[in-house]
């Protein structure tokens, strides 16, 4: 019960209602006694009569009706009773849902982007779908069945206790064993559908997978090899799901059988003793209802451990999450300005899950609205100095100063607000065109929407399709092309009119011309924005202020495009390699 003690501050939030429906259950389950009673008090007056104890017909007949009369009565009430009860727990049990989901998706929102690459993104969206449905149950189902399990035990046993103590203890003592044979049958139902649920999620991912590499297994014909891969593992779904579906089965038949066990033991231990004269024959039904109405309950207790501790295991794996602290900190509370000189002081960098050392000693500035251009071979660390300007990561050693301070003295949201950033695979959103780009600035108006296309040089492209900017991106954008994702991804930086944009490699996909105008357009836009252009073309370099060319973490060259041409490196290798190209 540890791990579910967190959920205490959630509780206080609906402990009236809470309150309020355990009065209510135990007015319900009390109005309930009077069903058994009135049933037995029926059958001694039908025996008085027939025994011509009582021989006032109209006045037995009264009776039979005042009875009945408080039979419906009760009944009708604690059915009323009942139905408030469900409705206060298990309405509270849905926004106590809510809320942890929102508390978990707010805990993932502010986790760095360390902890997405740790954990598997299956594992993040079970713990925020699954593992809260578990503890939902907890919450509902397993508190309102053990507050309607404890009251009616402690109503219904004082009452059979007093109308017949020898017949109270025969027809009690049988029930813990239903409990104990629930609870078994109950953990094996858990274990199975808990390989069930593994196996359903392989099954997912191999039609995920198959989904979204269907044109690669197209392209090399493999499909009849996902067939077969695919009923494998279907097969043992299946087979899973027979053994779950096998105990299943024994549940109900399992309480039938006790329950016909503890009947046929109140006819036997109670006709004995109407036959010796201990108890009147009424008593019988008064108890058969009696063991039936604490057979639920008492099946129950198996159940609701059960639920609590597969409750208590979830909790367990969404507490894991809702227990770290985001690695990157916002350290200033107070709003920064960022104006957007950047400097990197022998910066060192360590990526900590795979210990590899991106970057070494790096040093090197731009002034405010100047331009820098990262040139390197593959895995150099040119995309690691961006995401250390965003503070996706922290340094491991040295300082990075935007305007002269540690940008860790900025405040993180300021920080990122000034911040154009156009990752090397750009990412839409399922939506449409105009509202992925406005999503670097969502109160853009349709005119500044379209002037930042125009500037990113997709805006023909968008025009011809036939919705324009009300086109609707699939998932992963699927619709346009690649150059056409990194165009809508660069606008959507625009708009943003950052003091400082990074483009890491986003015109890659674009051809040598588009690449051109989209820079002229940008130097345009851009006059006092410090850019930093990652790149593998020199076309995309040759115009910046200042030009570094990175290898295996550490800058091997640097300068503007004149004096690395002459110095006759690595950088006019590499201008002399792609002006052949040309
Ligand atoms: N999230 C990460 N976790 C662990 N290691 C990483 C991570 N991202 C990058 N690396 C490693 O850090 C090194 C630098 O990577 P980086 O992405 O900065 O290179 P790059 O110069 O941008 O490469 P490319 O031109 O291919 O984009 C590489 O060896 C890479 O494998």
């Amino acid at each position: 019960m540890k791990e579910l003690l967190k959920l205490n501050k959630l509780f206080a939030k609906y402990k009236w209602q809470l309150i309020f429906g355990i009065i209510v259950t135990i007015a319900s389950r009390y109005l309930s006694l009077y069903l058994p009673k009135y049933v037995g008090k029926i059958i001694n007056l039908l025996n008085a009569y027939g025994n011509g104890e009582r021989t006032d017909l109209e006045q037995v007949k009264d009776d039979l009706l005042l009875y009945i009369g408080i039979i419906l009565g009760t009944t009708l009430l604690a059915a009323i009773l009942t139905f408030i009860m469900r409705q206060l727990i298990i309405v509270v049990s849905r926004h106590l849902e809510y809320d942890l989901k929102n508390i978990i998706y707010q805990q993932y929102q502010r986790l760095s982007l360390s902890f997405y690459k740790q954990n598997r993104t299956g594992d993040l969206m079970n713990r925020i779908s699954e593992d809260v449905s578990k503890v939902r149950m907890y919450m509902g189902p397993a508190i309102m069945y053990g507050i309607n399990m404890i009251t009616l035990f402690a109503v219904v046993i004082p009452a059979m206790i007093d109308t017949a103590p020898t017949l109270a203890l025969y027809t009690i003592v049988p029930l813990p064993f239903l409990s104990i044979a629930i609870y078994v049958v109950s953990r094996e139902i858990h274990k199975r559908s808990t390989l069930v649920q593994q196996y359903l999620s392989n099954l997912n991912t191999i039609s995920q997978e198959a989904f979204s590499g269907i044109s690669v297994i197209k392209a090399y014909n493999l499909a009849p090899q996902m067939n077969v891969q695919f009923a494998q593992v279907a097969n043992d779904s299946k087979d899973k799901n027979i053994d779950l579906a096998r105990v299943q089965a024994l549940f109900f038949p399992l309480m039938v059988l006790l329950i016909g066990l503890s009947n046929i033991l109140v006819i036997y231990v109670g006709g004995r003793q109407v036959i010796a004269g201990e108890i009147e024959v009424g008593t019988i039904p008064e108890f058969l209802i009696y063991v039936n109405m604490l057979t639920w309950p008492v099946a129950v207790v198996g159940w609701v451990t059960n639920m609590i501790q597969q409750a208590e295991a979830s909790q367990k794996r969404i507490n894991q999450f809702l227990d770290i602290e985001p690695q990157i900190q916002n350290l200033v509370e107070e709003t920064t300005r960022v104006e957007g000189s950047i400097e990197f002081d022998k910066v060192n960098f360590v990526y900590e899950d795979t210990n590899i050392h991106a970057l070494k000693d790096l040093s090197f500035k731009i002034h405010s609205g100047g331009t820098l251009a990262i040139l390197g071979k593959t895995g150099s660390g040119k995309s690691t100095v961006l995401e250390l300007i965003g503070r996706l990561y922290d340094v491991t050693d040295g300082v990075i100063k935007i305007d002269g301070k540690p940008i860790k003295n900025l405040n993180l949201d300021d920080l990122r607000q000034s911040i154009g950033y156009v990752p090397q695979d750009a990412f839409l959103f399922s939506d449409t065109i105009g509202n992925n780009i406005a999503f670097g600035n969502k109160d853009a108006s349709e005119e500044e929407i379209v002037a930042a296309a125009k500037n990113a040089v997709v805006h023909k492209n968008i025009k011809n399709f036939t919705h324009g900017y009300e086109t609707v991106l699939g998932e992963r954008g699927i619709t346009l092309s690649g150059g056409q994702k990194q165009r809508v991804s660069i606008a959507r930086a625009i708009i943003k009119e950052p003091n400082i944009l990074l483009f890491d490699d986003c015109l890659s996909a674009v051809d040598t011309e588009t690449e051109e105008q989209i820079l002229n357009n940008l130097k345009k836009v851009t006059r006092d924005t410090t850019t930093i252009i990652v790149s593998h073309r020199v076309s995309s370099a040759k115009n910046a202020d200042l030009i570094i060319v990175l290898e295996d973490g550490s800058i091997i060259e640097s300068g503007d495009h004149e004096s690395l041409l002459e110095a006759d490196g690595y950088y006019a290798d590499l201008y002399a390699n792609q002006m052949l190209e040309q």
